[in-house]
């Protein structure tokens, strides 16, 4: 049996669990088990279907044995700002609402009556989205007050998950900071800023930092899995797990490709001036206390939306293929415009913004393939320019990590927009992340430096160049 960590990586289209561990001086990795993560109507909004992803991971550690791997510690990551609430008894109040539904429409500036959009900038760092829990939280205050008062705990996806696993509730650093309710520079949550919002601040539990080791199983999984092992905390906000995979992070921006694009830098220090609240970055908590200067693109949640309308007809590379065979097709869109953020129908929206904008209309899946990658590679030049700006210096590469990586049009098109070389890999990147915190924590990797250049040496990377007309 072969003793290993294991990453539970869950995105919002997708979930895995991967078994690490290091042989011959480079990281292997297992995908062990694999499967779909979607948003479900309940109660009258679009929830995650929390059960069954706790049902999936245990499905996942039940594999590990007969697969030969002895696992000695598991580590959650999902995506961020969505949370659940426990009453006195630890059981659920609320359903895992997602980000998606669309009951924080107006919420933020409904807070921005209470607190002004550049105080909350100045002292969190976070960009403005409308979904952040603070926003959330907002909702529930306005709207089902008697909620929040009987809420005894406070836990983000993975922190509920980990309860599941080992009846401990903490908030994880790295997630708790996609809240927009913690401070940027104390670390801690930002009390006086709750209680300005009037949201109950007792709920909320210790922020402890990634490479936590949060502690063993509830007995009734180590008799339910056969062996006991340490649940330890990776960056659980899976971009920040992402961004410890990049291995090489000096004169690099990361894209985080996946259903969101993350593009960004990674800092020792938060950036919180005019010119970053003006073009909406964030300063996430990273790994070792350092920050994730990043902001949301729409990403490939339009390709995997686009997949749905039709009917899951053609997978993702045959959409690539479509897309290049439409090469005079070139209408774009605004990718970050929230009409795209939940459409009944992402095909529709495209076309009729088309229309609106007087371009061409996509009517063929490639067509419709096509403007979705020209797009996001406009939007990503863009957010290039305005961190460059900011850093007033040049970027030589560009890093592209997640399940996008493996889109090698969008690769070229980032590459001939941008001008810059593109670097694509790892495609499991999350999860590399989770496991190299999880090696940090037990010792088995000294620093963050030698676990990037284990990525490095672990995983192949092709490089794109600017094609020249
Ligand atoms: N073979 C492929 N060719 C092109 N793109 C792909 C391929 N496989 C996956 N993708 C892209 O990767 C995306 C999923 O990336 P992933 O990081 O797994 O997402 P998440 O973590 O958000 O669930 C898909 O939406 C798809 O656009
Ligand atoms: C809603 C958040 O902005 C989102 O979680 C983002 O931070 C993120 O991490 C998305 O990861 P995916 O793997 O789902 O693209
Ligand atoms: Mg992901």
């Amino acid at each position: 049996m072969s003793k290993c960590s294991i990453a539970i990586d869950i995105g919002a289209s997708s979930g895995r669990l991967i078994a690490g561990y290091i042989e011959n001086s480079q990281l292997q990795l297992v995908e062990i088990h694999r499967f779909e993560n979607k948003l479900v109507e309940k109660n009258g909004h679009f929830c995650w279907d929390i059960e069954k992803l706790f049902s999936e991971i245990k499905t996942g550690i039940g594999r590990c044995k007969s697969q030969g791997f002895t696992p000695v510690s598991i580590g959650i990551d999902t995506w961020a700002v969505d949370f659940v609430l426990l009453d006195e008894n630890d059981q659920l109040l609320t359903d895992a609402v997602a980000y998606r539904d669309p009951r924080t429409d107006g919420m933020m500036e409904e807070v921005f009556q209470k607190v002004s959009k550049e105080r909350l900038y100045l002292e969190t760092g976070i960009q403005f989205q409308k979904f952040n829990t603070i926003y959330q939280l907002y909702y529930l205050n306005m709207h089902q007050p008697e909620v929040l008062q009987k809420a005894k705990s406070f836990l983000m996806i993975p922190d509920y998950l980990n309860f599941l696993l080992t009846g401990k509730k903490v908030n994880e650093y790295t997630n708790a900071t996609s809240t927009q309710l913690v401070n940027a520079f104390t670390k801690k949550w930002d009390i006086e800023l709750l209680n300005q919002l009037g949201i109950n601040t007792q709920m909320f539990q210790a922020i402890l930092p990634p490479k936590t080791k949060l502690g063993n199983l509830r007995e009734e999984l180590v008799e339910e899995f056969g062996f006991d092992m340490e649940v330890i905390l990776p960056a659980t906000h899976d971009t920040g797990s992402a961004v410890l995979a990049v291995p090489e992070v000096n004169n690099t921006i990361y894209i985080s490709s996946g259903t969101w694009s993350l593009i960004g830098v990674e800092n020792k220090f938060p950036i919180c001036v005019t010119k970053a609240l003006d073009y909406n970055f964030t300063n996430e908590g990273g790994v070792d206390y350092r920050y994730r200067f990043l902001k949301n693109i729409m990403g490939l949640w339009m390709i995997q939306e686009v997949k749905r309308n039709y009917n899951d007809q053609y997978d993702f590379a045959e959409f690539v293929k479509l897309a290049n065979e439409a090469n005079n097709f070139s209408a774009k869109v605004n990718v970050d415009d929230d009409r795209f953020l939940k459409p009944d129908n992402m095909i529709e929206e495209i076309q009729k913004y088309c229309m609106e904008t007087n371009q061409d209309v996509p009517n063929t899946p490639g067509e419709v393939a096509k403007c979705v990658f020209d797009s996001l590679a406009v939007s990503y030049q863009t957010a290039i320019n305005q961190i460059e700006e900011i850093y007033e210096t040049e970027f030589a590469t560009i890093n592209v990590i997640g399940g996008g990586c493996q889109n090698e049009m969008l690769n070229q098109l980032i590459a001939d927009t941008t001008n810059k070389e593109v670097v694509a890999g790892p495609v499991e990147a999350t999860a590399i992340g989770n496991i190299v915190a999880q090696l940090l924590a037990l010792g088995d990797i000294d620093d963050i430096n030698e676990a990037r250049n284990l990525v490095k040496q672990s995983f192949e990377m092709k490089k794109y160049q600017a094609i020249t007309a």
